[in-house]
């Protein structure tokens, strides 16, 4: 595999429910690389299998069959404590719904995914967290609650808070799906910023065409396969 190779699926499947007889294929067998800095935009009909691939890239789910490496790992053998390390270390992720605590801070919010095994705050992760709403325009916002600020500005808490770790890999589940124009259009902007000034790799789901022109390249997912 090429040094600068982020993501590698080869003939990936997957079946929910497998051996039932509710068995159900959801991804046929699919291909796909990815490499340091690309901006991949993921588009398909709704129900054929884009939300199934992200979280299998995310090492949220296991394929049934192929293999996946994800950041020069082969990570199908890997047990649950070995993948749930890797994911953490490598993956971030920014949802359609922003999944912030909204009785917390934007500040607060960023600092989750540092606290780690210590479980408490210290002035280190206070400071990178403050330098990551900067990063992505909240600045005079840090110390609002969640709940309180606007769609937008939600998202972008979310997207600080999937870069806290420094991920090689940011996995977006149609993160403008839920806002207005304006706000889609800034979001999709500080995505692309982030992937050109850190080099993070994005795999980005869209409905929209227009989003999806302004990315390195589009796959299309047609049930559940890449076409
Ligand atoms: N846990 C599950 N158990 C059974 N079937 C599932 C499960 N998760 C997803 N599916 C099915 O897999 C198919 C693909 O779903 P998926 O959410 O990946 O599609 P999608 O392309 O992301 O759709 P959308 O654009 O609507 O978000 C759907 O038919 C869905 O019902």
């Amino acid at each position: 595999m090429a040094d600068d190779v982020v993501v590698q699926l080869q003939g990936v499947r997957k079946a929910f429910n497998p051996g039932t007889p509710f068995e159900t294929e959801v991804l046929h067998g699919i291909d796909l690389t990815l490499r340091r800095g690309e901006f991949c935009a993921v588009m398909g009909p709704s129900g054929s299998g884009k939300s199934t691939l992200l979280n299998i890239v995310g090492l949220l789910d296991r394929p049934s069959a192929g293999k996946l490496q994800i950041a020069g790992e082969e990570t199908t053998t890997l047990e649950d404590t070995a993948l749930t390390r890797l994911r953490g270390h490598t993956i971030g992720f920014v949802f359609q719904y922003h999944h912030l605590i909204t009785a917390f801070t934007a500040l607060e919010n960023v600092m989750i995914p540092m606290l780690g095994a210590a479980g408490f705050p210290n002035a280190q992760m206070r400071a990178r967290a403050t330098e990551l709403i900067d990063s992505v325009g909240l600045t005079p916002w840090k110390d609002n609650l969640a709940g309180n600020m606007s769609g937008g500005q939600q998202q972008r808490v979310a997207i600080a808070r999937a870069l806290a770790m420094n991920p090689a890999v940011l996995l977006a589940d149609e993160p403008t799906g839920n806002l207005d124009t304006k706000s889609a259009d800034a979001v999709f902007t500080l995505l692309r910023q982030v992937n050109q000034e850190h080099g993070t790799t994005v795999l980005f789901v869209t409905h929209n065409p227009e989003l999806a022109r302004r990315c390195d390249k589009t796959i299309q997912v047609v049930d559940g396969k890449i076409i």
